[in-house]
């Protein structure tokens, strides 16, 4: 079995396949490294031969979780790294090590599915937008706040926005004007993504026309769909290009 991880500012999204890579057998999101090997040991019948990961981490704290899983498991890990170019895809950065490898995956997994050109649009910790041309350019992106962030800034930097997850989440079922702090902050933050949805439609407009694939992935893609109607939710497309970055052959 392979063991697949996106080790993210917030959390790893982790899954299993089965050894021809084929079928996932089990899925999670991990808030730590114990989190995971905790969650992972738990599964029966589990028998992991490879693994493959991608970290947006510091180095160290990526090698721990490494070390951690070589002990809990006797795998071999290997670890998606950067490339000028890789499947079609041209790294677009002026320094292609310094854009993040989740990033990067999830480009080369939107080309693969587009076969065009594309928008990838990621909601995590960070929000970010990528430009990939149809001859598989990286025109360039943009990286701001995600939802964690936002929300997090406004309760660290105020003194009277102060609530819970529970509130915050029923908040959400509505997007008129808030009529409480939890619904005017939460309700705001997600207008400001789809603010960031619209604009990157339209500047990919102003490149392509009509003719290009929006991609929405990331753990709040959710909260911005209705912003983007014609695009495709696919959650797991960094795992779509960290199979292309580690293949376990
Ligand atoms: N099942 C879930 N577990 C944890 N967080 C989730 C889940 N579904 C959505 N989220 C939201 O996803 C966001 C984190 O997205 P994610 O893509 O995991 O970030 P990162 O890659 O930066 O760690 C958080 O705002 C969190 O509330
Ligand atoms: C932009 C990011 C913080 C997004 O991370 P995430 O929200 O997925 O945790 C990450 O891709 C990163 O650290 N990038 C390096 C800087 C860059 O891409 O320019
Ligand atoms: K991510």
């Amino acid at each position: 079995m392979i063991l697949e991880l996106d080790c993210g500012n917030s959390f790893i999204k982790w899954r299993v396949l089965e050894s021809s890579g084929a079928s996932i057998s089990a899925e999670g999101i991990a808030d730590s490294d114990i989190a995971l090997i905790d969650g992972l040991t738990a599964l029966s019948g589990l028998l992991l031969t490879r693994c493959r990961l991608v970290s947006v981490r510091a180095l160290e704290e990526t090698d721990k979780l490494v070390v951690a899983l070589v002990e809990a498991f006797g795998v071999t890990v290997s670890c998606a790294g950067s490339a000028r170019e890789m499947a079609g895809v041209r790294n677009g950065y002026e320094d292609f090590e310094r854009l993040g490898l989740d990033r990067w995956l999830a480009m080369l997994g939107a080309f693969k599915l587009a076969s065009g050109a594309c928008l990838v649009l990621d909601f995590g910790t960070a929000a970010t937008a990528d430009f990939i041309s149809s001859d598989g350019e990286h025109v360039g992106g943009f990286i701001c706040p995600g939802m964690p962030l936002m929300r997090n800034q406004l309760r660290t930097h105020t003194r009277k926005i102060r609530y819970g997850d529970v509130a915050a989440e029923r908040a959400l079922e509505r997007l008129s004007p808030g009529r409480t702090t939890v619904e005017a902050v939460e309700r705001g933050c997600t207008l400001m993504l789809r603010g960031f949805v619209l604009t990157q439609l339209e500047l990919a407009r102003s490149y392509w026309g009509e003719d290009f694939t929006v991609f929405l992935t990331g753990g709040d893609a959710d909260l911005v769909s209705d912003a983007a109607p014609q695009a495709r939710l696919v959650p797991d497309l960094v795992f779509v290009g960290l199979a292309m970055a580690c293949p376990l052959s």
